[in-house]
């Protein structure tokens, strides 16, 4: 049985047999593993370095935590991780008061904690952090993906007081480079990485024209990590973000379903981002039922239907020609002005959506007829044959029309808006005004990703969507 958490104390000895250690916490624990130095061990920043890279590599899953102070109180039930038993130790002297640092912390990592530790040796009264949020985090790669402020801000916090022993953390969501650092006199340092002591410079420089005191510059080293197709070398939420994609990011809705219903999964994603490749490849590569909405659509403009006639009464009799709606005219219409989008989709959706539910009703008594046809029983979750029966409803504007409320769970396939525009330009032919323009009629990957339980991204090679798509289905399986 996994134990939470647990606690392993390290001395002059023990410590050469690091890797080990923590391989048999990854093994025994299913949480958080503290960290606490014996006196005989100083704590050096090479140490710390090394605890922190060591451990992404070697209990990646655990939540890694260096104490600065005792053991927390709070928790009691620990599992010893090692033979060595804490000494009593002394109270570390603190070299300032108050310290300060900034950074987005997303997905808090072993090289932030590397960061954070330092602070919390440092400083015995507050620990003040500046938290990016808003224009400072949009540049980041997959941004969208970022978690909210206020979760960053409670989960640097938590962490923080946890391995400090007394000190206060401070935290603020920031807009600029420079937030509290520039606006609290009585700081007395600023911790810093190798790739950020500009930004350090900078605040000193600021903290100079306002007439403040200098901050000591402390800068620790960066904790190594390889990701091959971001291009990046140290440890990074960037890359964290990117592991994330195809992974359960929000648990799934309990929708009440018969045993003989498929399994719905909404497939969201604005104009370009690659859902029809995914849909397709759920299709031929898992054999899902993919009902595509985009091509549904299209049919609801035949000849004689009650979409042409609804269309003409609302945008006026000129919008058809012979009964079949103009779409040309009614695009040039609609992509100009969001309201009559909005009315136009109005008309669409319910059309749509009604003949999507056919679909999955006729499949539905197709697979059920297969069913009983070779007497096999229909188990909970619809499996025939060893195959789980899915539908995956795709549909770009699967969560401005609200059916993902109704649904288990929605995916949702994206490109940063710069690359949606550079394909829309080469694919469809039109300017990049025209481009924009439709994007912008639709809502943006943000509004989509915060609506979705889980996130592809189709900004690499085609078989990395895949890996991501593959990704997805193996745990969907493992999940209904
Ligand atoms: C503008 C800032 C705050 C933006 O932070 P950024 O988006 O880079 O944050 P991120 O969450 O990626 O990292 C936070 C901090 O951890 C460091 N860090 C990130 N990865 C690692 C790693 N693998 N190893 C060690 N340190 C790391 C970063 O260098 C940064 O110092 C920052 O880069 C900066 O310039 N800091 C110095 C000035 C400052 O602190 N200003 C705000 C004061 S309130
Ligand atoms: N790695 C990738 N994965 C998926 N699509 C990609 C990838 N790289 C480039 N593309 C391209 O992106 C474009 C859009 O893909 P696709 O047609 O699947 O998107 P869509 O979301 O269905 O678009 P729309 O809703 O606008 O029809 C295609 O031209 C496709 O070739």
């Amino acid at each position: 049985m996994h134990s939470k958490y647990g606690l392993l104390v390290l001395n002059s000895k023990n410590v050469q047999k690091l890797k080990q250690l923590l391989t048999s916490a990854a093994t025994s624990l299913s949480s958080r593993l503290y960290i606490r130095l014996n006196p005989d061990q100083p704590r050096t920043d090479e140490l710390v370095s090394k605890i922190y890279l060591n451990s992404a590599n070697s209990c990646p899953k655990l939540d890694v935590r260096l104490l600065v102070s005792d053991i927390p109180g709070k928790i009691e039930n620990y599992t010893a991780i090692g033979e060595e038993k804490p000494e009593k130790i002394e109270k570390i002297e603190k070299k300032y008061k108050k310290v300060v640092l900034g950074g987005t912390f997303d997905r808090l990592h072993n090289g932030h904690k590397v960061l954070l530790n330092k602070a919390a040796e440092l400083a015995s009264d507050d620990i003040v952090i500046g938290v990016t949020d808003k224009e400072m985090i949009l540049k980041k790669s997959l941004f969208e993906m970022i978690e909210p402020v206020e979760f960053r801000i409670k989960k640097v916090v938590e962490f923080v007081e946890d391995i400090s022993d007394g000190a206060k953390c401070l935290a603020e969501p920031i807009t600029d480079p420079f937030g509290p650092s520039t606006r609290i006199k009585d700081l007395e340092a600023i911790v810093v990485s190798r790739e950020t002591i500009k930004g350090a410079d900078a605040v000193n420089k600021k903290r100079n024209e306002q007439g403040m005191t200098q901050l000591d510059i402390i800068i620790v080293e960066l904790i190594e990590g390889s990701d091959e197709i971001l291009n990046e070398t140290k440890i990074s939420s960037s890359s964290k973000r990117r592991e994330d994609l195809g992974v359960l990011l929000r648990p799934v809705r309990r929708v009440p379903r018969e045993t003989d219903r498929p399994y719905i999964i909404g497939l969201a994603g604005g104009i370009a981002s690659g859902k029809s490749h995914s849909g397709k490849y759920l299709k031929e590569k898992h054999g899902f039922d993919v009902i595509d909405c985009d091509k549904l659509a299209h049919t609801c403009y035949e000849k004689g239907s009650s979409l042409n006639r609804k269309i003409g009464e609302h945008f006026g009799s000129d919008i058809l020609i012979d009964g079949i709606v103009d779409r040309k005219k009614l695009g040039s219409i609609v992509f100009s002005d969001k309201s009559k989008l909005r009315e136009l989709s109005e008309l669409v959706w319910p059309e749509v959506k009604s003949k999507a539910a056919e679909i999955v009703e006729k499949s539905t008594a197709k697979v059920v007829g297969k069913i009983k046809k070779k007497n096999v029983t229909v188990s909970d979750h619809f499996i025939i044959s060893n195959v789980k029966f899915i539908t995956v409803i795709e549909a770009a504007a699967l969560i401005e029309a609200g059916w993902h409320k109704s649904l288990a769970e929605t995916w949702t396939v994206f490109v940063p808006a710069e690359e949606a525009v550079r394909r829309v330009v080469e694919r469809d032919n039109l300017t990049k005004e025209q481009a924009i323009d439709r994007m912008s009629s639709q809502i943006t990957n943000k509004e989509r990703i915060d609506s979705s339980n889980l996130v592809l991204c189709s900004l690499w090679k085609y078989e990395e969507t895949r890996a991501q798509v593959d990704r997805a289905v193996n745990d969907l399986m493992k999940r209904i």
